[in-house]
């Protein structure tokens, strides 16, 4: 079979000469930097971030509704396992969608699967809205999950493709803070609706609005200039690319246009070289097509490397248990005895957001391996702390239920550590992990990006399905000190491979990251690297 034979060569497999070559003198050339991204970049980033809204909201009104629906609003009161079906199935939609996004994204563009997704969130939520049964409210959380699954691939992916590299972290951010910030509002729109007949019906059926008004807004944006060269539409790409640069003379955009195409010509030539190899019988082009996309991720070098960065930070920013915190925190706190659970659970989202907009601000003058370094021991620190407290918290005995021991314990001085340690957690988890592992489109190259951002988004939310399912019987049977000294080693190890393998990319052009991973984990080179000039100035 082809990719058989594919193998067999695979480890033989180099880029040609003259490619590698051109790379090394180019590595680290950094684009003409403007000094602010134009009015522009900031219009197109605050559109496509919209979604982020849609993501956050989506997914953080879920623990409002759950509570608010009356056992008369559908056709049976809901069972636990209603519950984790409502709420499991979104992540594992988004799981089966992100892959699948990412390869419509290469064929059709990058706009076109934001818009693909737009459709499912309206849809969605007013089926949630309009649904009298619980098959039917799966069913409204499942094509919710396919329009999150969509959309957490590429819009991150369509912002870094068209930001000036020295921006493109905080833009990235930019669409983190839109979660958040969507999480935020679920969390107050949850606590308002609450109080209404049928309000469960609003949260969930309001999602349609912001997704409808993106829809309208991004008819009238571009494609990416990357994604635009690609396809042959030279021209389309250049006028992007000269409203990007728009303070900046025309040469940055014609320059960054040569970059874009001078890796496209190495890509051919490399695909080529490996394709020669392979020898597919053409029945369906765009299968083959694909098939040589998989074997160039997984074969060349670089690509490989880009992909294991990519998923081992997804999975880090799940499997630390942050989403436990963010999905169940109403139930921590209503078991730890607090008279307001909702609001008290709204501190986390509060946090969440305000340390993102902080990551925002800084990302691209510290760096992304920078800050990782720095804020996974905070989030450590958090996590042991909750741990200890629990355990101070006096649960008595060991018997089956502790959930239920620890409602005995509530006016327990330690239950306010465990909320003041679950806000520490929170704080390092999105100055650094929560956004930078969204700047995973950074670490492919054209040829493989959105086919390698697929995978990496569909490691988190796999990871993130993991979480969900796991939490609470881990609460339950391990007991919460061991659940949380779980995650805290987790962490641990994400710390460390975070430092042998993630290099820093702040300020590089899309197009020199190709240099970076070429011949190992670039963390070496990454820090040989002079700053770039606008970093150097600041
Ligand atoms: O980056 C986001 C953000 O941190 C959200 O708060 C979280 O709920 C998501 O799972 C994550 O992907």
């Amino acid at each position: 079979m082809a990719g058989d034979d594919f193998a067999a060569q695979a480890p033989l497999m180099r880029e040609p000469e003259s490619a590698r070559n051109s790379i090394d003198n180019n590595s680290f050339i950094s684009e003409g930097q403007p000094t602010s991204p134009s009015a522009f970049i900031w219009a197109l980033s605050v559109a496509a971030g919209i979604s982020g809204i849609l993501f956050g909201y989506d997914t953080g009104v879920i623990s409002s509704t759950l509570v608010s629906i009356g056992p008369a609003d559908l056709s049976h009161p809901l069972s636990t396992l209603d519950k984790s079906l409502i709420t499991s199935s979104t992540s594992l939609f988004a799981l089966i969608a992100s892959p699948l996004a990412g390869i419509l994204a290469d064929r059709c563009g990058r706009k076109y699967v934001v818009l693909v997704s737009d459709v499912l969130f309206v849809v969605g939520a007013l089926w949630q809205a309009w649904t009298v049964n619980v098959t039917g409210l799966v069913m409204g959380r499942s094509i919710i999950g396919l329009a999150v699954g969509g959309a957490s691939l590429v819009v991150p992916l369509y912002i870094s493709e068209l930001s000036p590299s020295a921006f493109r972290g905080m833009l990235v951010t930019l669409s983190i803070l839109f979660i958040t910030g969507g999480q935020v509002v679920a969390y107050v729109l949850g606590y308002v609706l609450a109080q209404r007949a049928h309000g469960w019906r609003w949260m969930v059926g309001l999602g349609a609005m912001p997704a409808g008004f993106q829809f309208g807004l991004l008819l009238m944006l571009p494609e990416t200039p990357r994604w635009l060269v690609k396809a042959g539409h030279e021209d389309a790409a250049r006028e992007v690319l000269m409203k990007v640069y728009v303070s900046d003379t025309n040469t940055t955009a014609e320059r960054v246009l040569q970059d874009i195409k001078k890796e496209i010509f190495e890509e051919e030539s490399t695909s080529k070289l490996i394709h020669t190899h392979v020898h597919g019988d053409d029945i369906w082009p765009w299968l083959t097509q694909l098939q040589h996309r998989m074997t160039e991720l997984l074969y060349v070098g670089g690509n490989r490397r880009g992909l294991v960065i990519a998923c081992f930070l997804q999975g880090l920013q799940q499997l630390c248990g942050f989403n436990s915190i963010m999905y169940f925190s109403a139930t921590i706190f209503s078991l730890l005895g607090f008279t307001s659970p909702i609001l008290t659970s709204l501190w986390v989202a509060v946090t969440n957001f305000v340390c993102t907009l902080l990551a925002l601000l800084i990302i691209d003058r510290v760096g992304r391996r920078a800050i990782l370094l720095r804020s996974i021991p905070v989030m450590i620190a958090g996590l042991v702390l909750c741990s200890v407290s629990y355990h101070f918290l006096g649960l008595p005995g060991n018997d089956v239920n502790v959930l239920q021991q620890i409602q005995s314990a509530a006016s327990s001085p330690w239950a306010t550590f465990i909320v003041v340690s679950l806000l520490i957690f929170v704080c390092g988890y999105a100055i650094g992990v929560g956004n930078i592992a969204w700047q995973q489109s950074e670490l492919f190259p054209l040829s493989v990006r959105s086919l390698g951002s697929g995978f990496a988004t569909a490691t988190n939310w796999g990871c993130n399905f993991l979480v969900g399912l796991t939490f609470l019987p881990l609460m339950e049977y391990l007991t919460p000190v061991w659940t949380f000294s779980l995650y805290a080693l987790v962490c641990l190890v994400g710390w460390f491979l975070a430092w042998k393998i993630y290099p820093e990319t702040k300020g590089m052009g899309l197009e020199d990251m190709r240099g970076l991973l070429r011949d190992g984990w670039g963390v070496k080179k990454s820090s040989d690297r002079p700053a770039s000039p606008r970093l150097r100035v600041s």
